[in-house]
């Protein structure tokens, strides 16, 4: 089900990633509802193992070791009185559904998970769900150690372990309704669809026999017969670079017999299509080049942006600036990717993917952790989220200024971006049109007749008057201040009777674009 269920024109999500559920709710009622988002991808809900070296890291949450709601970020009933208060100010639940998999072959035996269940990993055995050996795809998988040893061969990409994690056997009618019960539950409690982890890893036909296991949403917040919205992570990074790696030795030991399928991706995205949105991850990769003007790229390149990038038809693609696991460097194209570290680009690129009408669009909300690059590689990039001395995940306070504290970084409370979430509500539905550059990376564009946005991310200032389609009147820059009253808090820009605007930004102005739409006009 393509359509993400959001209430009254509200079109972005946010991932609050290991958010306490506690501190959710709160969100939602202070800050999510009024500005305009849409919903909330949480993290796994489910209890996990817990991990000791390295001490609590953030994947841990994607080892699974039963489907009791307990976990991290809080109890079922915190998770229960968290989805109720957000459906009742009109933001939706989305939950991060790990269900390729348990925990690491290694993961031992005991009571080491975050509510103290009891599972043994090496004799497969997960008493909570129940799984045991039966459940799992060792005999399916044809590799001597049941691991993923090329990921040229699409057999093994979704039968075999992916990084020793003990693969689950979705052919089997029992671990389907397994995972559709864990699923329903969800659905019962009130969420409105899942953001489905590691997609690649399964087979299309086991995930279409699952989600045709989904109850519709609970009608107490969603109209009869609604069906969940699923996203599918499919990251072709990590991929890329094993494949790569695998094609290039297959090629260097190749015989004159041998034929070895030299086409691209083994795994295309467009095997999920029909059955959900799929995550369109060369956006990430692609916007930071652009932005950051790598490899010759330029702003002027983005009139073509969306399709016309080959990436996937719009109605198909949830897209993001970063993501939990790009922003720390995992993915092959890792390096390009703008995140909350590079602040004044990563507003750059926000402002673009909120403005530019292509899919569906997903604000991350990070925290902060001690990086250490050493060869280019961040040693810390396992950290999980602030923490006391236990390993409990510590609140999020909010300060006087509205900005988090404690280590939490809330891009979603940036005023450039929040105010840019806005903006794409008040433009939904218009057309990209009027579009303008000079030709290197300096582009303007309007949204219909609702919202222009301008950018300077070239060397020099920018002094230009365009057509922006707008209603003669004097409007408030969003980006830098707010509409506050019958004035502007930062710039205003005003718009003649034919529709044309003067724009002026310096290239070393804080923010350097500036947006106006309906809704920011005095
Ligand atoms: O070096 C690592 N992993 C190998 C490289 C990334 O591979 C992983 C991918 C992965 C990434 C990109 C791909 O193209 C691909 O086919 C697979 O998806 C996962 C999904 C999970 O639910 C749990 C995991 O441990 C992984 C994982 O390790 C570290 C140590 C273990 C966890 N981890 C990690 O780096 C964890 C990464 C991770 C965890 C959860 C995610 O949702 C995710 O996207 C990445
Ligand atoms: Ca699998």
């Amino acid at each position: 089900q393509h359509n993400p269920n959001t209430k009254h024109n509200r079109t972005s999500i946010v991932h609050l990633f290991e958010w306490r559920w506690a501190d959710i709710a709160e969100e939602c009622e202070r800050y999510l509802a009024p500005n305009g988002y849409g919903g909330v991808q949480i993290s796994p809900p489910s209890e996990s193992i817990v991990v000791s070296n390295p001490w609590h890291p953030w994947w841990q949450r994607y080892q699974p070791i039963s489907y009791n709601l307990c976990s991290r970020s809080g109890t079922e009933e915190e998770l229960k009185d968290m989805i109720t208060r957000c459906n009742n100010v009109g933001v939706n639940i989305y939950v991060d559904a790990v269900i390729n998999h348990m925990c690491g072959a290694s993961g031992g035996e005991g009571t080491h998970s975050s509510c103290g269940s009891y599972f043994n990993a090496k004799n497969e055995d997960f008493p909570s769900v129940p799984y045991s050996s039966w459940d799992f795809n060792d005999d399916k998988c044809k590799t001597p150690n049941e691991e993923i040893e090329s990921y040229g061969d699409i057999f093994q990409v979704r039968d075999c372990r992916l990084v020793s994690l003990l693969d689950l056997a979705l052919e089997k009618d029992y671990v389907r309704g397994k995972v559709a019960e864990y699923l329903n539950k969800l659905i019962d409690l009130g969420v409105a669809g899942f953001r489905v982890d590691a997609c690649k890893h399964m087979w299309p036909g086991d995930l279409t026999n699952v989600y045709g296991r989904l109850k519709t949403l609970n009608t107490t917040w969603f109209s009869p017969g609604t069906k969940p919205f699923i996203y599918q992570e499919v990251s072709a990074s990590h991929q890329n670079q094993s494949y790569l790696k695998w094609l290039f030795k297959a090629l260097t030991q190749m015989t004159v017999f041998q034929v070895i399928d030299l086409g691209g991706e083994p795994i295309k995205a467009s095997e999920y299509f029909e059955l959900g949105r799929v995550t369109e991850f060369k956006y990430s990769t692609k916007l930071g080049k652009v932005v950051r003007k790598w490899d010759k790229e330029k702003l002027s390149y983005l009139k073509s942006w969306g399709e016309g990038w080959g990436f996937m038809p719009s109605d198909k693609a949830m897209v993001f600036v970063d993501n939990h696991d790009n922003q720390r460097g995992h993915a092959a194209g890792g390096a390009s990717v703008l995140t909350f570290w590079d602040s004044r680009l990563y507003k750059i690129a926000a402002g673009i993917m909120l403005a530019h009408p292509y899919g569906v669009t997903r604000v991350m909300s990070s925290y902060h952790w001690d990086r250490h690059f050493v060869n280019g590689k961040d040693q810390n990039d396992w950290m999980g989220p602030p923490s006391n001395a236990n390993g409990s995940t510590k609140p999020v306070p909010i300060n006087p200024d509205s900005t988090c504290g404690d280590k939490w970084i809330c891009e979603h409370r940036w005023r450039q971006i929040r105010n840019m979430v806005i903006f794409r509500n008040v433009v939904d539905g218009q057309p990209l049109s009027n579009w303008w550059d000079n030709g290197n990376n300096q582009i303007a564009f309007s949204r219909g007749s609702k919202g222009f946005i301008v950018i300077n991310n070239d060397d020099w200032a920018m002094d230009v008057t365009l057509n922006t389609s707008l209603p003669m009147g004097t409007y408030c820059d969003v980006i830098s201040g707010d509409k506050s009253g019958s004035s502007c808090t930062g710039k205003q820009v005003s718009v003649a009777a034919d529709g044309r605007a003067t724009f002026s930004i310096s290239n070393t102005d804080k923010d350097p674009f500036i947006a106006i739409h309906a809704d920011s006009k005095l």
